[in-house]
This record gives structure tokens, sequence and C-alpha cells, in this order.
């Protein structure tokens, strides 16, 4: 067992060919998830988060650099090593309706975890109606199909297949923000105690940065695919560090309307965002200091 679950070094993603190529939609990027810990990629729209998160599920290839789970890298490895590795990876995407079949019923669905890693025997019933219980759904759901649920339910179904295989890392794609305000609190509490009970490791992809400072430890802040600061998330929320991180958090709606002029204010304070250490006019980078650990 490794103190490091997840590790990026270097990580560079360049999409497409020739003149469609879209070059570094992730560049350079480092960072790493402990079991039981919590890391959030904020970032603004196309800053590269969910294409770090399909690179770790082993859905786009990674152009440059490598990616380390418990100490081995995924990129190098052969397809069936991969699969063995990436079984312990699993996926909550943000859409609770798109994510789920709507032909299968919930058995069907929290089953084909298990068949793709050769493990839906005798117990696979057994497993379902312990991680439907986890998650606070009955065990009367399984005959059920995705749409007689409300989308508060079917994130937790949702919830439910990316557990049934026995994760060890999940890679959560924004999966409250299809949910009203009170649905996501009920979610991200569910997902909290889960984390408590399995110390499984999150890798939490969000744009809403008032959002980590209640789910993550750490956070690492991107721009166009570049990270602009990393550090633990009281220190980034509460003292950021760069321009970039400064101007999305004031940005970020607060429920408090004078700490939300407050923040504004500091933003209207801040220089411009520097373009001086980037040649691709996106803001110099800061934070690198702490780089190793994140
Ligand atoms: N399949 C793809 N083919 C080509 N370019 C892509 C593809 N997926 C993403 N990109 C590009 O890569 C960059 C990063 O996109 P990505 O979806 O990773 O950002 P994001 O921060 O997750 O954005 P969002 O919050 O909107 O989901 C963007 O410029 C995007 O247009």
């Amino acid at each position: 067992m490794n103190d490091t679950l997840l590790e990026l070094r270097g990580l560079t993603v360049n999409y497409g060919r020739g003149r469609r190529r879209i070059p570094d939609a992730v560049s350079d990027v480092s960072l790493a998830v402990a079991p039981g810990e919590t890391v959030a990629l904020v970032g603004e729209s196309g800053s590269g988060k969910s294409t770090i998160g399909n690179v770790v599920l082993g859905l786009v290839p990674a152009t440059a650099g490598t990616v380390r789970f418990d100490g081995e890298d995924i990129t190098a490895a052969g397809r069936r090593r991969r699969r063995m590795l990436t079984r312990h990876i699993q996926p909550i995407f943000q859409d609770p309706y798109g994510s789920l079949n709507p032909s299968r019923t919930i058995r069907q669905t929290l089953i084909e975890p298990l068949l793709a890693h050769g493990r839906a025997g005798a117990a696979a019933g057994e497993r379902i109606a312990e991680v439907l219980d986890r998650v606070g759904l009955p065990a009367d759901a399984t005959d059920r199909y995705p749409d007689e649920f409300s989308g508060g339910q079917r994130q937790r179904i949702a919830i439910a297949r990316a557990l049934v295989a026995g994760p060890r890392l999940i890679v959560c794609d924004e999966p409250t923000s299809a949910l009203d305000l009170s649905i996501q609190a009920q979610v991200l509490n569910l997902l909290r105690r889960l984390q408590r009970e399995s110390g499984i490791g999150y890798l939490f992809i969000t744009h809403d940065l008032a959002l980590i400072r209640h789910v993550a430890d750490r956070v690492v802040v991107l721009y166009r695919g570049r990270v602009m600061e990393t550090g633990p998330a009281a220190r980034v929320t509460g003292e950021p560090q760069h321009p970039y991180t400064q101007a999305l958090l004031a940005a970020a709606p607060v429920p408090d309307p004078v700490e939300q002029r407050r923040r504004r204010a500091a933003a209207r304070s801040l220089p411009p965002v520097t373009t001086a250490a980037a040649p691709d006019g996106s803001p110099e980078r800061s934070g690198q200091g702490e780089h190793s650990r994140v």
C-alpha cells in the first residue's frame, strides 16, 4: 500500500492532429491524492479539469508525463494491467439523467462494473443490496428504471455504481452541479460519509470555488490547462495567492452580501492578471513551491 494513491507528474494532453490539433489542453500538471483525501480541481470552463479526470480514468491518453496509481504508471502499463489498475478508479459524472442508461434496471446498471471485472458471481446480488443500502436507497430499487427516480436519487444510483466494485479512488466530475441546492448538500454529505467509512480518495472536479472549502482537503487551481495555484483548501480559499484564484473567488456567489462586496472590492484592487511569465497569454504560474505535495 502506498501513501500516495494517485500521482500525476508533468501531465500534458494535446487533442487532435494536424490543423485540428489542440495543444496543451493540459500542460505540465503535477498533483497527488492520498487515500481518504479529497483534492479539488477548480477552474473555469475549458481549463482542462475533465481532461485530467478522463486521463486518470483511462478515457483520454496522456501526450506526456506520468499517471501513477499506487506507485504504478498507468500510462506505461499494458492493456490488461491497466484494466486491473483502473478497476480501483471509478467515475461519478455531472448529469444523473444522462449518465444512467434509461433502458437498464438498477440491477443491470450496478452489475456492469462487476461483470467488467469478472466479479458478477453468486455474491453479486448481495453486493448490490449492500451498496444500495450504503447510499440510502431501498433494496427494491433493483428492479426499477432510472426514470422512476428523482435527480438526487439518480445521483445516489450513480454513486452506488461507482462503489460496487470497491474503488480506492473516485473521479467526481461536477457530481452535484445538476442538482438543487438542498439535494447537493445531501449528496456531498453522502460522499463525505463514504470517504470516512472506506478511505476512498476523491479527485473532485468543479468550477465552483465556493463549494470546495466544504468538500476538499486540497485544491489545484487551473487556467488554460496550467496550474496557477495549489495548496490546502482553507488557505487557497481564505488567502488566495494568485490573482486568478482571487478573481475566481470574487466571482463565486456567497450567501453573505457583505462578504461578497468585500471580496469584489478586494478583487478590483488587484493588479491585472500578469502575462509576463507565460508566452501564450495565460497568467504566470504561482504556488509551484507546494507542487511537490499537491
Ligand atoms: N474530445 C476533445 N477533443 C478536442 N478538444 C477537446 C476535447 N475535450 C476537451 N477539449 C478541449 O480541451 C480543453 C480543456 O477542456 P476540458 O473539457 O478538459 O475543460 P474543463 O475545465 O473540464 O471544462 P468544463 O468545465 O466546461 O467541462 C478545451 O479547450 C476543450 O475545448
